[in-house]
């Protein structure tokens, strides 16, 4: 029996085919991970691969092909208010204000609240995100980032146990998704929330991380290795940068995802039964000559920047 919080065990997912003569799609196949209780884990891999899907299953939007899912070691059938989401495209009720949508969640978390306190808390977290003024408006009537920060206050109002999110931040600007960025470890630290995050932001992934899954590219794709991420929290935006591991770590990640994500692909990998991800640190794997010179690598120039995200906006949103 497994002792993480989560645990995902040999799962596979097969789309049927679309044409005549078509074969199914297999998405990904044969994955097992852990997360662990309190732990705030990323996943980064290119367009495709799979990381959705993923998220949609622990979610209990959907089911793997095969393959098993437990959280506290009973199955994850369907949809529960122990788990939060946050997804790309807001899933918000359109017929609700900002304010009916986070009240919605809040209300059927907390049941015996009376509907003072349901608003008082649902007020907190919008006024978090910086909604206050905009509370009576129905989603129509919001920009399209201010209706992905009434779907984080909504999923992080009701305190999931797992708070899944896929690309929260995606449609923010850079201003607000560095401050929601600060509120989102905030919250996890405070209320030791389990936390499993879609990136493309390299960058992100290492400011929240306590480990970064790379994902291989698709199909067949599988979750290849577990970054660990050891600089010290709390970590600031501002000052993580110019720790002397913060470019060894960034430097590993972005060789994944330019070279070593498509190279994994055609790998098989060794070993029978259940293939986990091999557990990483790039920093005690790299020499001390080789950690100074890429801590001391420009950030700032325009191909660090294109690598900083590297799948195109319209793709991820497309
Ligand atoms: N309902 C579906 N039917 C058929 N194919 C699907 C379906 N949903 C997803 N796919 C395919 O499965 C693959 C994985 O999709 P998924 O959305 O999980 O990728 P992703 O890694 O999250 O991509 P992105 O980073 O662009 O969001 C893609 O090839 C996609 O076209």
């Amino acid at each position: 029996m497994s002792h993480a919080f989560v645990e995902v065990q040999n799962a596979t997912k097969r789309f049927p085919g679309t044409g005549k003569h078509a074969l199914p799609l297999t998405v990904f196949e044969n994955i097992s991970f852990g997360l662990n209780k309190g732990e705030f884990v990323c996943i980064i891999g290119h367009s495709g691969c799979g990381k959705s899907t993923i998220m949609n299953a622990l979610a209990g939007l959907d089911q793997f092909s095969e393959g098993s899912m437990v959280m506290e070691n009973k199955e994850i059938k369907g949809p529960g208010l122990e788990r939060g989401v946050v997804f790309q495209n807001y899933s918000l009720l359109p017929w609700l204000t900002a304010l009916e949508n986070v009240r919605f969640g809040v209300r059927a978390r907390w049941k015996a609240w009376s509907d003072r306190e349901v608003t008082e808390h649902s007020m907190k977290y919008l006024k978090m995100v910086g909604l206050q003024e905009v509370v009576n408006r129905k989603p129509s009537q919001l920009s399209g980032g201010m209706r992905q920060r009434v779907s984080i206050a909504r999923a992080f109002a009701t305190k999931p146990k797992l708070l899944l999110l896929d690309e929260p931040f995606g449609a923010l600007d850079a201003l607000t998704r560095g401050v929601i960025q600060d509120e989102l470890i905030k919250i996890w630290s405070q209320d030791q929330q389990t936390v499993f995050m879609i990136t493309h932001d390299v960058d992100e992934a290492i400011l929240l991380a306590d480990r970064i899954f790379l994902m291989t590219n698709g199909p067949h794709a599988r979750i290849a290795e577990a970054v660990e991420i050891d600089l010290p929290r709390p970590r600031q935006r501002a000052s993580i940068i110019k720790h002397p591991h913060f470019y060894t770590i960034r430097n590993y990640l972005v060789d994944f995802l330019v070279n070593r994500s498509s190279e994994l692909r055609s790998e098989k990998p060794s070993g029978h039964g259940m293939l986990y991800p091999t557990p990483v640190d790039p920093v005690r794997q790299s020499s001390p000559e080789c950690a100074t010179e890429t801590a001391s690598a420009s950030p700032d120039t325009e191909s660090h920047q294109n690598l900083v995200n590297f799948t195109p906006k319209e793709t991820r949103h497309g």
